[in-house]
Order: structure tokens, then sequence, then C-alpha cells
């Protein structure tokens, strides 16, 4: 699947947001290695900070099912600059996904800011830090 397809992805993903509280629908499309897309919006709660971002959303439906590499990221909200990742989702994003991974930050008005997951979070804590850590030393 091609950049343009993806955003347009992550836009019908965002009509799926449930946003009663911030009204802020947000909406990701996660691409696959085998070229499939994982959905997601944002999920929020009465309790307000039990907020599930949608990027979030995204990855977990597709680890949950076993899919854990990804190729591509799209990201849409009605926002003036395209969308910015929260931190939390920079994070989980790192996780899954390689450094040089794109992930295509955009806005209803079709701004588009192409990045990386590597630009998104520099230095990230990684899995590979817990194994290099010393054990039980406190
Ligand atoms: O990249 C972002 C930024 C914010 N939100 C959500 C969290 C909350 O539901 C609402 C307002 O912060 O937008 C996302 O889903 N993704
Ligand atoms: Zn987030």
């Amino acid at each position: 699947m091609d950049m343009k397809s993806l955003i347009e992805q992550s836009k019908i993903a965002r009509q799926k947001a449930y946003v009663p509280y911030s009204k802020f629908p947000v909406g990701a499309a996660l691409l696959t290695e085998d070229g499939q897309v994982y959905l997601g919006c944002n999920i929020e709660n009465s309790s307000y900070g039990l907020a599930n971002c949608a990027e979030r959303t995204a990855i977990f439906k597709a680890v949950s099912e076993g899919v854990t590499k990804f190729t591509g990221l799209a990201v849409v909200a009605d926002t003036d600059r395209p969308c910015s990742p929260c931190g939390a989702c920079r994070q989980v994003i790192s996780e899954f996904c390689s450094p040089d991974m794109p992930v295509y930050l955009t806005n209803l008005k079709g701004d588009l800011q192409q990045t990386t997951v590597g630009e998104l979070l520099p230095g990230a804590f990684t899995p590979e830090d817990l194994d290099n850590a010393g054990k039980q030393k406190l």
C-alpha cells in the first residue's frame, strides 16, 4: 500500500474515535510487513487519564493478534500543524517499529510531515537496555 492510501485509511479510522470529552478525534493506520492495515482511533473515558490514543490502539490491535512487524504509520487529526504523537505513543511506537520506519503525520487540510520513528523519539528506551542491565543489584 502506498503512502496516500495509508493516510486515507487513517482518516477512516478517525471516524470511529470515541471522544466525548476532548472532542478531538484522531486516526491512525498501521501498515504491516505483509501489507495488512490496522486502524486505530482514540478512545476516551469518563476517568480522563485512561484515554488511549489512536496510535496505541492500532499497535495494540495488531500485537494482540500476533502481528509485530510494521513498515509504516499514518496519523491524522484536524490540527493546524500535522498531528504530533504524544510521548507515551512515541515510546510504544519505538518498542515495535524500527528507527528508520516512516511515519506520516498529517492533518485534514492535507499537510504532511514525513518523519521516522527514530526522529520522533531519539534515544528511546529499548528492550536491549533491559537485557544489558545489571540484574538484582540494588
Ligand atoms: O497523537 C495523538 C494526540 C492526541 N490523541 C488523543 C488523546 C486524547 O483522546 C485526545 C486529546 O489529547 O487526543 C491521540 O489519539 N493521538
Ligand atoms: Zn499518544
